[in-house]
């Protein structure tokens, strides 16, 4: 199946999208949720990736897959690990029997655990036999994927003495290890991250037991994009917030840069229920002609700005993409072979891409080609490049893998007036 996608009825009036859930907020909530299950959850994401971390955690035997998702992969591995009388195979889709984590096995182990490779050492699937973990400090690299981290920090207040966690080499992607420590903080877990140490104690403190997830912010990046592109279309996107858990929230600023300017708005319905939103508008600006970017704090909205530069001819250099090769693709080479089927000059390394300034031309030059777009099984592919649809007809091949983490993609694309087609 591909979805054919065409700009046909762009308009002025502000649309309103309710984004689903962030998926990283929900994933850790619901494995603290399985620790402490006073813990309530609002506007949990409808992902994939959160539907499989849910279903994971409602059995203690037999078989596990996570299909594609990293995160619910590597949280379940040390949830099972560490909980005693537990028998799980825990396997994922061919891509994510590609996705390693012997970083964190290894630390589980050192910790106690009792994991084996099923076929390939360092890689899924894993046959897990949980146990009370004795260990409670442990030190582990921290340059190859945070959720490693994040994984053994949301199983550190179950454990007898907490979790001492030493970051051995430049940390990645941070914010998300800052999320799990905050998500933890405010479920009254006594947590510190600072200079390269994670200190967890065990238990927590009753506190507040109600999280209401914020919208997910690296969804919010499409309509970035989607605006930037279109100049005129505008929309109000709900339930996020200025103070932000998620990284992603970056977008902001950088958005700015590319001539979006985002309201952020609190108002209090009449059921006394507080909404909070932002509105994404264009505004006149002179663009640059060159933009470069750390994004190794913010890698998932990588793809998003790539396009984005490559759609308003600016040219750009992205560098801090190092994981992004282990993700759902190898996503700096799925770029690269993709941008140069609509005749961009694109170079990459091991951890950044290069896009040179286009010209004026790329409009004219696409029009008629109904390019195809290879989504790699990365939702992300898919979703980063749909914006272009608003300078070109463009066809996303295998367009369902948006359900990872954004089941409502192209109704929502509908409704900012693009015609979605599925052939
Ligand atoms: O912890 C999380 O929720 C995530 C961490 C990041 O992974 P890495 O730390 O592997 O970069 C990110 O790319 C992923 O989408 C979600
Ligand atoms: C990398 C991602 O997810 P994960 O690593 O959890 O599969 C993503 O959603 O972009």
């Amino acid at each position: 199946m591909k979805a054919l996608l065409r700009s046909t009825n762009i308009s002025e009036a502000t649309k309103k999208i309710s984004v689903t859930g962030s998926k990283s907020e929900s994933n850790r909530l619901l494995l603290l949720q399985a620790l402490f299950p006073d813990i309530k959850i609002q506007n949990l994401s409808e992902s994939d990736d959160t539907v499989v971390l849910k279903q994971g955690l409602s059995i203690d035997e037999g078989m596990v897959d996570v299909h594609h998702a990293g995160t619910a992969m590597r949280f379940l591995t040390a949830y099972f690990a560490a909980k005693k009388g537990a028998e799980i195979v825990l396997t994922g889709s061919e891509r994510m029997q590609q996705r390693p984590v012997k970083i964190l096995v290894d630390a589980l182990r050192e910790l106690g655990a009792n994991i084996e490779y099923m076929n390939e050492e360092g890689f899924p699937p894993l046959r897990i036999k949980g146990k009370n973990l004795k260990g409670s400090s442990v030190s582990i690299k921290a340059n190859v994927s945070s959720q490693y981290i994040s994984a053994l920090s949301l199983i550190a207040p179950s454990l007898k003495n907490g979790l001492t966690i030493d970051l051995k080499g430049e940390v990645t992607s941070t914010p998300y290890i800052n999320m799990t420590i905050s998500l933890l903080k405010q479920l009254g877990v006594e947590a510190n991250f600072s200079e390269n140490k994670i200190v967890i104690k065990p238990g927590r403190k009753k506190t507040n037991t109600v999280f209401v997830v914020e919208s997910d912010w690296s969804s919010a990046s499409y309509f970035y994009s989607f605006i930037a592109l279109s100049k005129k279309a505008s929309v109000t996107l709900t339930s996020y917030s200025e103070k932000s858990l998620q990284g992603d929230a970056a977008l902001v600023d950088i958005y700015e840069m590319l001539g979006v300017e985002t309201v952020f708005k609190s108002s209090t319905s009449s059921e006394g229920i507080e909404e909070k939103s932002i509105t994404l508008r264009s505004f006149e600006t002179q663009l640059p002609d060159y933009l470069s970017l750390d994004l190794s704090a913010t890698p998932d909205i990588a793809q998003t700005i790539a396009v984005s530069c490559f759609g308003l001819g600016i040219g750009c250099k992205l560098t801090g993409l190092h994981t992004l090769k282990i993700k759902e693709t190898d996503r700096l080479e799925a770029l690269e072979t993709e941008l140069r089927k609509f005749g961009a000059e694109v170079s990459i390394d091991e951890e950044s891409i290069e896009l040179h300034p286009g010209d004026k031309s790329i409009t004219s030059k696409n029009k008629d080609k109904n390019i195809h777009i290879n989504t790699y099984q990365d939702h992300r592919m898919a979703m980063a490049f749909a914006p272009l649809a608003l300078l070109f007809p463009i066809a996303i091949k295998d367009p369902m893998v948006v359900t990872k983490s954004f089941p409502s993609f192209y109704q929502d694309l509908e409704k900012m007036g693009l015609t979605v087609e599925f052939v």
